[in-house]
């Protein structure tokens, strides 16, 4: 297995080009199931997920064909099978994002049951409950869930929690559903508002985008379209926690901060002088230490789950006592033994981590959980004494693009080991 090796101590300094976000194009390339014609994505990552969402549209009958400038032109017309195997789901939750647009566009849906992950147990009964409302008659078996409806039908639903992904699916069944849909209690996260703006472009009509209530008057069809996905705020801040922790300056082009202000405020808390333009944002830490913050998780736009990670690293050096609750996943906090193995002082309760910052930690081997956790590690790994090795990291190359490589652009000594 491939492992990260960091050498840390060296602050990160200069310029780092953003990728398109993982959470937005995921949905993004599954809404294209809708259309009765080719559409044409760009600025697609080039991740882990991103490859096997590919494999599961290709397995599908999709027919995809990606350019050299990180395009993709998604024909979805030569369509032969409604499946979404459970080897390729159980590597990416995000998979279950095809069973709105199968059940609306054709009639039909198999989607395997994700199950648990590292993070929580993750049900997807809103999801569920959502096209039952819509009319879908869906049935649990074997492990999947296989959905059928001849015309879905337009409903008020209320959400009975923020649901990112369930949000995506109801709002792609209703974009072709007959009459209007109105979802409450939707997610607002900019991903979802990016998928509302793909649907727009394919020529759904969707109000209250990027509010808790949204309405979808469904459409006959859904016709084809070019759209370019929005920068990655994770990715954008997993690059400025970095350069927070190590003193360091950074600027992050092709970011958008008015998706990031929770992120941006704990970090200009934690000392860091922060300027932003129309697609960049620049963190200076001036050579200082950081200041401990406390931080809640919570839906957008509240402090996102997917920085908790990171924050968690940098109050593990930072001046002060930080206080991290965790509200969304009940298991989020698998990075912290890793991180007092670099010498770290973390105490857990339930789902919060009390952090007790000390001015260094020590490299050692460590062992990535998730996607998050493993950004985390490589962070702690840039600010400790030595060498850290950070394995099991196809993790992180789920949802960052050539992070080591990024990561040396900006002075890092890190390198990957083959496995
Ligand atoms: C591909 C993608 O976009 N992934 C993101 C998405 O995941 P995802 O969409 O899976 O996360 P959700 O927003 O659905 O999860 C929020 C909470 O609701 C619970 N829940 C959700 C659905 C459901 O039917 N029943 C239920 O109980 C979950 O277990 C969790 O406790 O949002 C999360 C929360 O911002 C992020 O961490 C993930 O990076
Ligand atoms: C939890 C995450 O992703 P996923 O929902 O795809 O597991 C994440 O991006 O941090």
């Amino acid at each position: 297995m491939a492992k990260i090796l960091i050498s840390g101590g060296e602050p990160l300094h200069g310029e780092v080009a953003i990728s398109g976000a993982k959470n937005a194009v995921l949905p993004i390339l599954a809404a294209c199931l809708l259309a009765d014609e080719p559409v044409t994505i760009s600025n697609v990552p080039h991740l882990h997920d991103v490859t096997t969402f590919i494999e599961l549209l290709g397995r599908m009958g999709v027919q995809l064909v990606l350019d050299d400038r990180m395009k993709i032109h998604v024909d979805p017309r030569p369509i032969s099978s409604y499946v979404a195997p459970y080897d390729l789901v159980r590597t990416m939750r995000a998979s279950i994002l095809v069973l709105g647009p199968l059940v609306a566009r054709f009639g039909e849906a198999e989607v395997s049951l994700p199950g648990g992950c590292a993070i929580g147990s993750r049900p997807v009964d809103q999801h569920i409950r959502g096209l039952q409302a819509l009319g879908a008659e869906v049935t649990v078996t074997n492990g999947y869930i296989r959905a059928r409806a001849r015309r879905l039908k337009g409903t008020r639903i209320a959400m009975d929690m923020v649901t990112v992904t369930g949000t995506e699916n109801i709002m792609m069944a209703a974009a072709l559903a007959e009459g209007t849909t109105v979802i409450e209690n939707a997610a607002q996260e900019p991903e979802v508002v990016d998928l509302a703006h793909c649907l727009a472009a394919m020529g759904a009509r969707i109000e209250g985008v990027g509010t808790a209530t949204l309405t979808i008057h469904g459409a006959e069809r859904l016709h084809g379209a070019e759209y370019e996905v929005l920068p990655d705020r994770i990715e954008t801040g997993t690059f400025l926690v970095g350069a927070a922790m190590t003193g360091g300056k950074v600027r992050a082009r092709g970011a958008r901060a008015n998706t990031m202000d929770a992120v941006l405020a704990k970090l200009e808390e934690s000392g860091a002088h922060i300027s932003t333009g129309p697609d960049w944002i620049e963190l200076d830490m001036g050579g200082r230490r950081p200041k401990a913050v406390n931080i809640i998780t919570a839906p957008y736009p509240a402090f996102p789950t997917d920085m908790q990670a990171q924050f968690t690293a940098l109050n593990c050096i930072a001046e002060g006592v930080g206080i991290i609750t965790e509200t969304v996943f009940e298991n989020r906090f698998m990075h912290a033994h890793e991180l007092q193995r670099l010498g770290a002082d973390i105490r857990l309760e339930g789902n919060t981590a009390i952090i007790q910052g000390v001015p260094k930690m020590s490299g050692a081997p460590i062992m990535a959980t998730d996607l998050r956790a493993s950004a985390c590690l490589v962070l702690a790994g840039l600010v400790a004494e030595g060498d850290t090795t950070v394995d099991r990291v196809y993790h992180i190359d789920r949802g960052y693009e050539n992070i080591e490589e990024k990561l040396g652009v900006l002075g890092a000594r890190i390198r990957r080991l083959p496995s």
